[in-house]
């Protein structure tokens, strides 16, 4: 099952999710694969502390397989890294996206999970990228512009995907009760302008921890495995973990 974690907004927070839930999934027995989708702005290898000699602009630009620049973090999950700085791989033209699709559906079907780490926005390749997913996670935070630029990302999957439901992690809330209203919110904009139902996947508490575990290249739920936030994360896995199994398993 592939699952894009993606907001309309910069650093409401995907990253740092992805990876955890990533861990979380691994210790539930998943075999799971980080893709890191945000292809001239690559973060995932920043967080866990890798160096990777190739990444994806090398199977783009020089024609490697998949399987050669995949790396097994000790974290119990692989990685497949990007690069940075890249300025040409922001935008991928047709025949580069039939050859990284060839070159990635060559790989996932040795997964149970995979999860997209994509670019924010609404850029062609975030767009290419949810395209690809079975569930499409939208983490939005509790202000005011991570909020319409989620509705915006919606509108545009919903208008040119026909994209019908979308899983949403309100993420920095101060309490269960504002995530609670702020899903609210975003469900009854979309539910009223676009016909589009919202589920809500989680809530996860601001914990400065979380910028602490960036610092130390760390992950939360390792270094900080009993704070609010990493019991969010692990309850969020385990929802994520049931999702497979109702999927069937012949696809993801
Ligand atoms: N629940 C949280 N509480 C406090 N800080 C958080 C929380 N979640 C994320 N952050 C902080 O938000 C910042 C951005 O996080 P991150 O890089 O994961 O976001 P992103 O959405 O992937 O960013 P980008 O759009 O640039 O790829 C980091 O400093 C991180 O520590």
């Amino acid at each position: 099952m592939i699952i894009s974690v993606t907001s309309g907004k910069g650093g409401v927070g995907k990253t740092s999710l992805v990876v955890n839930m990533a861990k979380a999934v691994a210790d539930l027995g998943g075999r799971v694969l980080v893709v890191d989708c945000d292809l001239g702005l690559a973060n995932v290898d920043i967080l866990l502390e890798l160096a990777p000699s190739k990444n994806i602009q090398h199977v783009i630009m020089e024609g490697e397989r998949l399987e050669e620049i995949v790396v097994s973090v000790p974290q119990g999950f692989d990685v497949l890294p990007a690069s940075s700085g890249v300025a040409e791989l922001t935008r991928l033209d047709n025949e580069t996206k039939e050859i990284l699709l060839e070159h990635l559906q060559g790989l996932w079907g040795r997964y149970q999970w995979v999860f997209f780490d994509t670019g924010a926005g609404i850029g062609d390749t975030v767009l290419w990228f949810n395209g690809l997913a079975h569930r499409i996670v939208v983490i939005i935070t509790p202000e005011p512009t991570s909020l319409t630029d989620a509705y915006a990302l919606i509108k545009v999957l919903h208008r040119h995907q026909g994209k019908q439901d979308f899983w949403i992690i309100i993420n920095e809330v101060n309490n269960r009760r504002e995530g609670q209203r702020l899903f609210e919110q975003i469900g009854r904009v979309v539910d009223r302008f676009l016909g589009v139902k919202v589920h809500l996947l989680g809530v996860i508490p601001q914990d400065r921890n979380f910028s602490q575990a960036i610092r130390e290249q760390r992950l939360l739920i390792e270094g900080w495995p009993l704070s609010p936030a990493s019991q969010a994360v692990r309850e969020i896995a385990e929802v994520v973990f049931g999702w497979r199994s109702r999927l069937g398993k012949g696809r993801g």
